[in-house]
């Protein structure tokens, strides 16, 4: 059986309560937290940097942080992320000058690492570093923001992560984020996905575990 997880991205929480909204979501049964880190730079948004995931380790999480990193340059980035308390760091290929050695980085201290495709990225940038990851995200939406639409031409290139990942032999999760849904989650597991950020489908819903329980349901089905 396929070992789901599921990971609430915080750009759609409160942040004047992040704290509060993150044990929330982990009481209601989210697995993961998803971090998003933007820049402005890499994308027209700016969000949150290591000061806040460690304040989240301070705070007493001890569930795994999901650091998605949508800045250019990385490097930088994935050695405060790490010293910060990072369990995942993933970042966008084109984002760095030399993919390889940026994946080499993030494993050398201590994290889990993976690379990010955008929607309109097919597979080649990955094809030649499988055995440095641990977990390819697929963006089903434009990144920089929550609360779009998933675009389904998505399904078919998560088909293709999947085999890509399975004819590897290698443990690699295969994660998908952007306009994930208690609707289309059954959808985007059968495509090959086995870990679904979700922002505002979970953070904008009255009841955090009913949406997270939905999820799963649908997950099961
Ligand atoms: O990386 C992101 C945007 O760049 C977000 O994680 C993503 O869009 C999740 O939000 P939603 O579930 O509302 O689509």
């Amino acid at each position: 059986m396929t070992d789901y997880k599921i990971a609430p991205s915080i750009l759609s929480a409160n942040f004047a309560r992040l704290g509060e909204e993150v044990d929330a979501v982990l009481e209601a049964g989210a697995d993961w937290v998803h971090f998003d880190v933007m820049d402005n730079h890499y994308v027209p948004n700016l969000t949150i940097g290591p000061m806040v995931c460690q304040a989240l380790r301070k705070h007493g999480v001890k569930a795994p942080i999901d650091v998605h990193l949508m800045v250019e340059p990385v490097d930088d980035m994935i050695r405060m992320f790490a010293d910060a308390g990072a369990t995942y760091i993933t970042f966008h290929p084109e984002a760095s000058r030399h993919v390889d050695r940026s994946l080499q980085l993030i494993r050398s201290l201590g994290c889990k690492a993976g690379l990010v495709l955008n929607p309109a990225s097919g597979l080649d940038s990955v094809r030649y570093v499988m055995d440095r990851l641990d977990m390819l995200l697929l963006m089903s939406v434009n990144p920089g923001f929550g609360g779009q639409k998933f675009i389904p031409a998505t399904l078919g290139k998560l088909r293709e992560a999947r085999q890509l990942i399975d004819d590897s032999g290698l443990d690699i999760r295969l994660e998908i984020d952007g306009g994930v849904t208690g609707q289309n989650i059954a959808e985007i597991a059968a495509a090959g996905a086995d870990t679904f950020v979700a922002g505002s489908a979970i953070f904008n819903a009255d009841d955090y575990a009913e949406a997270i329980t939905a999820m799963r349901t649908a997950l099961e089905s």
